[in-house]
């Protein structure tokens, strides 16, 4: 397809976008803006000393950085000016359903107050619903690199808020931090009823996507790449149709692939897995969902239908219920 082509039908087609930390949406500007109106001294110059410093060898040269640029959030205004940053960035694109990932621990380890956080978030998401219809599920995700009994207590924490959310999640570094440490707090997380999805096979192996599956019970896998290695694995994931959020432009920059022409998105697709195309942390990789996908598009010379199945899969994976996701595919089918 050409490019101009590509470009105007990943503009006009809806989407839904199910892997973002609204905390990588933190632009440089946004960061020093923030950090001037709280007080806060940053340890770079300016904007552009701190976009140079995006330079990632692996996934825990980002996370160093990524956490530091949350230091500046402090306010329920804060939050709700990031959120709504990103949310203008969803009309801009297209965006028309967004799953938004956040740390709380990240914040409520400096001594932000939880209700801090999600008053901010979701003020900002209860007005880009009413002012542009763009609906949105709020997923907590506990950090790995942190103890299980910190999980545990994070979710009890978490609890009061319940209705705001609609799962938990598992992120942060995944390489020595496995599954398998923290099946009790998704035990705990199903039995209160909510979603579970999880990051796994992003650095780490398959085996990690196999134990999230089967130990974690998870719904969805964040990345999953690393499940290209394990053929049964491939298997597995096509029979059940697990939706795996597959982030291209985040996969580049941490060094997963060396070139999107090695991504493994299309050799998944042709594996009958339900992948999907997200941003992950577009502030800090380069690109939006749209740059995902017209990058990845080029790079992988992905074809129309191919472009078309994967935003199908976007609503398809969701947590909107059957009756929205057939009123989005049935938009797709006019394209
Ligand atoms: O892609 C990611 N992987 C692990 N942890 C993260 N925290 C933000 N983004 C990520
Ligand atoms: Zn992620």
């Amino acid at each position: 397809m050409p490019t101009e082509n590509l470009t105007a039908l990943i503009q006009a087609i809806p989407k839904a976008e199910l892997h973002l930390h609204i905390e990588g949406t933190f632009e440089p500007e946004l960061i020093f803006a923030l950090a001037e109106r709280n007080n806060i001294p940053l340890k770079y110059a300016g904007v552009e000393a701190l976009r140079k410093a995006y330079e990632f060898k692996n996934l825990q040269e980002f996370l160093d950085i990524y956490y530091q640029g949350a230091d500046v959030l402090l306010h329920e205004q804060d939050f709700y000016d990031l959120t709504m940053a990103y949310l203008n960035r969803c009309r801009q694109e297209n965006i028309v359903h967004t799953e938004l990932f956040f740390d709380p621990q990240t914040h409520t380890h400096r001594g932000v107050a939880l209700k801090t956080v999600v008053s901010g978030i979701q003020k900002a998401l209860d007005d880009a619903r009413e002012q542009w219809g763009i609906t949105s599920f709020l997923i907590p995700n506990f950090l790995r690199h942190l103890s299980e009994e910190d999980a545990i207590s994070t979710f009890k924490e978490c609890l009061p808020f319940r209705d705001y959310f609609a799962g938990f999640g598992l992120d942060s570094s995944e390489l020595g931090h496995p599954p398998t440490k923290f099946e009790r707090v998704f035990r705990m997380v199903r039995e209160e009823g909510f979603r579970v999805v999880v990051h796994a096979g992003e650095e780490g192996p398959a085996q990690n996507i196999w134990d999230s599956l089967n130990l974690l019970h998870a719904e969805r896998i964040d990345h999953g790449v690393r499940s290209i290695d394990d053929p049964e694995l491939l298997k597995e994931l096509a029979k059940r149709q697990t939706p795996l959020t597959v982030c291209p432009l985040s996969n580049l920059k941490l060094k997963v692939v060396d070139d999107l022409k090695d991504h493994p998105l299309k050799k998944l697709l042709n594996a009958g897995i339900m992948a999907t195309v997200n941003s992950d942390d577009p502030a800090y990789f380069g690109g939006y969902l749209n740059q995902n996908f017209r990058e990845t598009a080029e790079a992988l010379k992905l074809s129309k239908e191919e472009i078309l199945k994967l935003a199908k899969n976007s609503f398809k994976a969701s947590f909107l219920s059957e009756h929205e996701k057939e009123r989005w595919i049935a938009e797709l089918a006019a394209f």
